[in-house]
């Protein structure tokens, strides 16, 4: 069995990738990503400024997976491109730099930045971080979708990716799908982030179980597993030109599996990665490997957007 990808100029051994904001805000968090079975590794979402977030707790994990309201803290983007520069390139696994500006302005001053520095790194926008207080996730609003667009099209002259929210209605996946149409740079789509502005109640203290936003947080985990396999498929089939990325409840090599046959190219890993640490991936991988042995398959393209319908 052969799990490698190729895929917009970079090559993975296997289709394993943190998820963004996971494990990968410090260099020492992104150095043991790179030590563990990872494909490949991304950074936390990056700001102009540092942030330092929002107040704790902001993270909590239940039976079925984990609610947050991180509020963005990163060391900012300077920070992940300096690591960037020193990264290396040429023989280490494909480095992702996920960008997260406050601001339209912002994310252009970023964007430009990391075109100036011309890096063999891929980055993924994320239009979709539900936990600053009083800001909208752009992704639900299309029209400033496409505007960020077509301005970081033009600072951004390489593909770059975006990181999508989850997406609960067809009409919807269409209009996303039009906006991502409409922009030739975007080569790949990570479907999904956390479903933003759950609520997870402690039944004992008969509380919520994080601080920000009165205890609102993204939800991740085995919740998220069929909204993220939806719109993986959805959008895979509305961009057959384009790259999608799994993301979403990802905790075995079964809904590995499921993420490529949904049409996935590479996959992402979040919650569980957050829970059991970087070993997950190794198991992740092994268990993978296992599941195409026994249906038959060598490589991810044997089933790769197969999915049967009834
Ligand atoms: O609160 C966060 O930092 C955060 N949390 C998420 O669940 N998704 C995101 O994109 C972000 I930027």
């Amino acid at each position: 069995v052969d799990l490698a990808v190729a895929w917009l100029g970079i090559q993975m051994d296997n289709p394993l990738i943190n998820a963004s904001g996971v494990m990968c805000r410090t260099v020492e968090e992104l150095e043991a990503l790179r030590h563990s079975a990872a494909g490949a590794l991304i950074t936390k979402s990056c700001t102009l400024e540092p942030r330092k977030g929002n107040p704790e707790p902001r993270y909590a994990s239940t039976a079925l997976g984990s609610i947050n309201s991180m509020g963005l803290p990163n060391a900012g983007y300077r920070y992940y491109l300096d690591y960037a520069r020193r990264y290396d390139h040429e023989h280490g696994k494909p480095l992702l730099m996920s960008v997260s500006g406050m601001s339209l302005e912002d994310n252009l001053e970023m964007m430009a930045a990391f075109d100036e520095a011309a890096l063999p790194v891929l980055v993924e926008l994320n239009l979709s971080c539900p936990n600053l207080p009083g800001k909208p996730q752009i992704g639900y609003d299309f029209e400033a979708s496409a505007r960020l667009l077509a301005e970081v099209s033009k600072v951004y002259r390489r593909p770059f990716g975006v990181k999508l929210p989850p997406y609960f209605d067809p009409v919807h996946f269409g209009e996303m799908a039009d906006v991502l149409d409409g922009c030739p740079s975007i080569g790949f789509v990570t479907c999904i982030n956390s479903i933003g502005n759950g609520l997870v109640i402690d039944l004992e203290r008969e509380s919520v179980v994080i601080r920000p936003k009165d205890g609102l947080g993204g939800i991740g985990g085995d919740y998220v597993l069929p909204t993220a396999l939806a719109n993986v498929r959805e959008f895979a089939r509305r961009l057959p030109g384009r790259h999608v990325i799994g993301c979403g409840g990802i905790r075995s090599g079964r809904e590995a599996f499921m993420h490529i046959l949904a049409g996935a190219t590479v996959v992402q890993v979040g919650t569980c990665l957050y829970e059991e640490g970087p070993a997950c991936l190794a198991r992740i991988r092994d268990e993978l490997v296992y599941l195409m042995q026994d249906k038959g398959y060598r490589t991810l393209t044997d089933f790769r957007g197969r999915l049967r319908t009834l």
